[in-house]
């Protein structure tokens, strides 16, 4: 079992005016990795930032925090290059918004970042399956993506459990209305790397949540080996 508990806060629901300083807060208080949302108003509709802005948040913040990239785009082929140029660790497209996954896949691999394949909720997860072995992660999306604060989908859950059951060793990532009273099915589900956004960064003591957080994936890792 080669996974293990990442907590990735996504800085959408931050104070945008402040990203630099919220990304530090956010490492500071026990997050494992950075989830940077990427909209371009037309795969969905809202509109976030692009690689300008992730160039300069890893000027900033240097070489250590680890950026998921979750390109909420179209044509994500487009942006590979200057995303990995930017600074990005991993490059997580939409499998609906593209006609040619392997393709993609290949590109990212060669420009040095890791790949994330996210599927919308209305995509099942026997469309990713053909994929996985070729990912360092899948993401099932527990909300329509474009939106922070929605509520948590519970019945994306048995994706969550098959992915599991079929692809013990892969980097299984849920994100969309992930907090304290949404992870324990996640981590039963067996997801291992857990995106949250207002729960974390709306919260008067965001160490105290990604801690919480953490620790229930943890064991429910945990007791996945041992009932192996
Ligand atoms: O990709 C998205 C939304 O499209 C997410 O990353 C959200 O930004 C997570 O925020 P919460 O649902 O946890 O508030
Ligand atoms: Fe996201």
């Amino acid at each position: 079992m080669a996974y293990s508990a990442k907590i990735g806060p996504s800085i959408l629901s931050s104070d945008l005016s402040c990203l630099g300083s919220e990304c530090v807060r956010m490492m500071e208080c026990g997050a494992d990795y950075l989830h940077l949302d990427v909209m371009d108003g037309h795969f969905v509709p809202n509109i976030t930032f692009g690689h300008p802005m992730v160039e300069c948040l890893r000027k900033s913040l240097g070489q250590e925090p680890f950026f998921d990239m979750h390109m909420m785009v179209s044509r994500p082929e487009q942006w590979v290059k200057p995303m990995a140029a930017a600074g990005a660790n991993q490059y997580t497209f939409h499998l609906e918004a593209t006609t040619n996954p392997g393709n993609l896949i290949k590109e990212i691999k060669e420009s040095g970042m890791k790949v994330g394949l996210a599927i919308k909720p209305g995509t099942t997860v026997e469309e990713l399956a053909p994929w996985a072995n070729q990912i360092d992660m899948a993401l099932v999306m527990t909300v329509e993506p474009g939106f922070g604060g929605q509520k948590f989908l519970d019945d994306m859950m048995p994706k969550v459990s098959w992915l599991r059951s079929q692809f013990p060793s892969l980097d299984i990532e849920v994100d969309g209305g992930v907090g304290p009273d949404t992870i324990h099915k996640c981590a039963e589900a067996g997801a291992n790397m857990i995106v949250s956004g207002s729960a974390v960064i709306a919260s008067d003591d965001p160490r105290s949540v990604i801690a919480l957080l953490r620790t229930v994936v943890a064991e429910a890792i945990q007791k996945r080996s041992l009932d192996r």
